[in-house]
């Protein structure tokens, strides 16, 4: 899974901390966002989550059909958790010159499997084009023996890089490509390069936090930035302590600076974890709810940017969706309804897409939302075949999916479906049981439904079943609300009808305790 590094703050994120606690409810606005697909949502339109983020940057609630977002909380409440949501900004607003540099480490345990350093770049590019304003002027690929140290180059491979950074001045800000960094080695690196280096923890996170949308998304990502602010405060203590600083106690309290904002983010921690809390059990009600209505549910997943979102807009002809060509794009579990073949509705789950290399941190702060997948009725991998890592794509998923504990069921009876396939001219699947689609062109659907309804069909035990009802009774408008009504055979003259159903055992037996004979 992924790596990462360090972040860039403006402004004393030391002294942010103690007004923290005491600050006024009310929070500042936030910074601009700046992240490319923002720019669709200002302008109004409604997205794939919902509405899109308010005026003020903060996100807005999610308007999917199946939406998990409970009225308005009490006041109070969201105040508490605006508070907890306030944030120094990540990365600098307005347009950056990036210089990429990549440490390529080409052997040792450091040694990353399965990739090349050109796809690495590759993905790395990605990720900064994500960003509004920002571009790579330059990419160097550096060779490294040494990625654990503190400068991460031999000596003389960081004078190179000096000397050619600081000869471009075209260049305003370097994307290190490691996994993360540690606040000293940013500062020392930041001081030898003349411009500020953020890592791929800082640029995700910056994503993470520009489309969260949902309160939910919004708190698990604040969650994901604790091992950060933690990394900061040693860094400001430790540069603190220099001068005296860190071991001062506040005010007679006993406790040192660096306790003190340690027990703060301790608090912030527990805080944030107990409102996530408050509102997965929300979404556990919704999901019995859901269940009690008896729509099987089926969760996409799938490496980011494969076209999950794309899919679910083909496969419910929801128009109000609009994917985006972007990493990250959905951040929020949303769910809406599709029909199938035989006219069973089910419940399309869109998820967070995987990323090689994800930062564990990340992963396990998303973990409770992708609780929703672990309880669905069946699971579609969308993979993207034009991908030319494709299959390290599918191995990332999948070992991120096992790591989720996923019943053995899902995993077994997982639905891939190779998407794009527009791309690739004379495209034949590898995979046997996979199913070929353009999510775009809408290619393949039909074969995919078909596919869906048969696997949704055994995974909750439905059946198709043709029931006789008598025309005079309230059999058949039961069997409306509780089945799938596929097809009514109305005898007259008998005053009966056969009724093709699909149905479940359970509301099977509930039909014949309701109307025996
Ligand atoms: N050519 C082609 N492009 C596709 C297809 N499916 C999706 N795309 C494009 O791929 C990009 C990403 O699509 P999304 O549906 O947002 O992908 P996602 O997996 O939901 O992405 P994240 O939410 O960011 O993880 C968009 O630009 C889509 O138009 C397809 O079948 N063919
Ligand atoms: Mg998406």
């Amino acid at each position: 899974m992924w790596a990462l590094r360090a972040a860039v703050r403006s402004g004393p994120w030391f002294s942010r901390v103690v007004r923290g606690c005491r600050a006024p409810r009310a929070a500042p606005p936030l910074p601009p966002c700046p992240v490319r697909a923002l720019a669709t949502f200002r302008g109004g339109l409604g997205g794939p989550e919902g509405r899109g983020p308010r005026a003020d940057g903060r996100g807005s609630r999610t308007g999917g059909k199946e939406d998990e977002e409970e009225p308005e909380d009490a006041e109070e409440e969201d105040e508490e958790e605006e508070e907890l949501l306030r944030r120094d900004p990540l990365l600098p607003a307005g347009t950056q010159r990036v210089c990429l540099v990549h440490p390529d480490v080409k052997w040792g345990p450091g040694k990353p499997q399965g990739t090349r350093a050109e796809r690495q770049v590759v993905e790395a590019q990605a990720l900064v084009h994500t960003l509004d304003g920002w571009s790579v002027v330059d990419t160097m690929v550096v060779p490294t023996k040494t990625p654990g140290r503190k400068l991460i180059f031999g000596r003389g491979t960081l004078e190179h890089l000096t000397e050619k950074i600081r000869g471009s001045p075209e260049v305003t800000a370097v994307f290190l490509n490691v996994e993360r960094m540690a606040a000293p080695t940013k500062k020392e690196l930041e001081a030898a390069w003349g411009v500020r280096v953020f890592d791929r923890f800082t640029v995700v996170l910056h994503i993470f936090r520009c489309n969260a949308r949902t309160k939910e998304a919004r708190l698990q990502v604040a969650l994901a930035e604790l091992p950060l602010l933690r990394s900061h405060l040693k860094n400001d203590v430790a540069h603190l302590g220099g001068r005296g600083g860190g071991s001062r106690h506040i005010m007679g309290s006993g406790e040192s600076f660096l306790q003190v904002h340690q027990r703060l983010l301790k608090d912030k921690e527990a805080k944030i974890r107990k409102a996530l809390d408050k509102l997965r059990q929300k979404r556990l009600l919704l999901g019995q709810q859901r269940r009690r209505r008896e729509f099987p549910v089926v969760s996409v997943v799938g490496y980011t940017n494969c076209g999950k979102t794309t899919l679910i807009k083909a496969l419910t002809g929801d128009a109000a969706i609009q994917p985006r060509d972007q990493l990250f794009a959905t951040l929020d579990v949303t769910a809406r309804a599709g029909r199938l073949p035989s006219r069973l509705t089910v419940i399309y789950v869109d998820t967070i897409g995987f990323l090689s290399q994800l930062p564990h941190s990340l992963v396990e702060s998303f973990s409770a939302t992708l609780e929703d997948v672990r309880r669905s009725d069946l699971v579609i991998h969308v993979r993207d075949v034009s991908h030319p890592e494709t299959e390290l794509q599918k191995a990332s998923v999948l070992s991120a999916l096992r790591a989720l504990q996923l019943p053995r069921p899902l995993l077994d009876h997982m639905v891939e479906v190779l998407n794009k396939v527009d791309l690739v001219p004379g495209y034949r699947p590898a995979e046997p049981n996979a199913v070929a689609v353009s999510a775009l062109l809408g290619l393949g659907l039909e074969e995919l439904k078909a596919r869906l309804e048969g696997a949704v069909l055994r995974a909750t035990g439905r059946q198709v079943r043709t029931l006789r009802v008598g025309l005079a009774g309230p059999q058949l408008s039961w069997l409306h609300q509780e089945a799938t009504v596929q097809a009514v055979d109305v005898r007259p003259e008998a005053g009966v009808a056969d009724v093709k159903v699909i149905i479940s055992d359970p509301a099977y037996g509930r039909f014949k305790k309701l109307f025996p004979g």
